[in-house]
């Protein structure tokens, strides 16, 4: 692929993908609980970036923590530096609203509206102000499309969202939050409550997705993080103990720690 950076010269694109979000020296507490300690990780552009690691890590927290979600729980607090695009997403100025429509998530359990398909992609449209209902209409279709549920959909649009399989709500949920054009998705676990078959499927979609959209997904499943990570991060007891192309931590880990995680010795 080659990227147009002034008129009449084409450049090839940079082999290193260059950084959309850069997390440096973040801490969270809950209370007295120090949950991610002094984590310092960039998220790359369109690539995939697992975090793994046991139960108990900071992994969710890491992640909720970058589109402020986090901001909700009573008693947590944050310090450091969440870089994007020149703000840091800390800063307590932030319009969340604005943040989560760039910065979207998606949980481990299918959470649909229960609307129809349809109203399940249109509603944040109407209330992100986008009006007209040939451009909504664009907007769900191509949406739908991207997150490969279109063909499963497309007659039984007025049907309630909760009456599609797991696997399906998942991938509304995902067509949701494309719809908002997001530059980055976070993914908490979203295939551990699915089926294999549904699982592949959701799999093949981040494959997809992953030329538009910079994603972070957490995952308990090492060979879901192999097959799909391009740069996996290991979290233990709060730290990044290891962070690295997927490819080289799956066969040459640095650390024990990450060799013992990833071959099931613990966790
Ligand atoms: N809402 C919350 N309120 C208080 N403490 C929390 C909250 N969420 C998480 N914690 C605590 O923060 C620490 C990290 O939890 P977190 O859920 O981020 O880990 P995780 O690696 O995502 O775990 P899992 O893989 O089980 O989802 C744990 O000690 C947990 O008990």
């Amino acid at each position: 692929m080659l990227t147009q950076l002034k008129e009449n010269i084409v450049y090839p694109e940079p082999k290193k993908q260059n950084i959309i979000i850069e997390v440096n020296e973040l801490n969270v507490y809950y209370k007295n609980n120090h949950a991610v300690k002094n984590v310092s990780l960039p998220i790359r552009e369109r690539s995939i970036t697992a975090l793994i690691g046991p139960s108990g890590c900071g992994k969710s927290t890491f992640l909720r923590t970058i589109n402020r979600m986090n901001d909700l729980i009573p008693g947590a607090k944050c310090q450091g530096e969440i870089m994007y695009d020149g703000i840091n997403l800390l800063d307590k100025k932030i319009d969340v609203v604005a943040l989560r429509k760039e910065i979207g998530m998606v949980f481990q359990k299918p959470n649909p509206f229960p609307k129809s398909i349809y109203e399940n992609i249109a509603m944040p449209l109407k209330f992100a102000g986008i009006r007209g209902k040939k451009r909504l209409n664009d907007i769900v279709e191509e949406s739908l499309y991207q997150a490969a549920l279109l063909d499963e959909v497309k007659d039984r649009l007025s049907q309630s969202a909760l009456s599609l399989s797991g696997g399906q709500q998942q991938r509304l949920c995902i067509a949701r939050a494309l719809a908002l054009k997001p530059k980055v998705l976070l993914l908490d676990e979203p295939t551990s409550a699915l089926d294999p078959v549904s699982s592949a499927k959701i799999e093949d979609l981040l494959l997809s997705l992953k030329k538009q959209v910079s994603l972070a997904v957490v995952t308990h499943n090492m060979q879901q993080a192999a097959r799909i990570a391009d740069q996996t991060a290991f979290f233990y007891e709060g730290e990044v103990v290891e962070y690295n192309d997927t490819s080289i931590m799956f066969t040459k880990p640095v650390y024990k720690k990450t060799e013992d995680y990833i071959n099931g010795r613990f966790g």
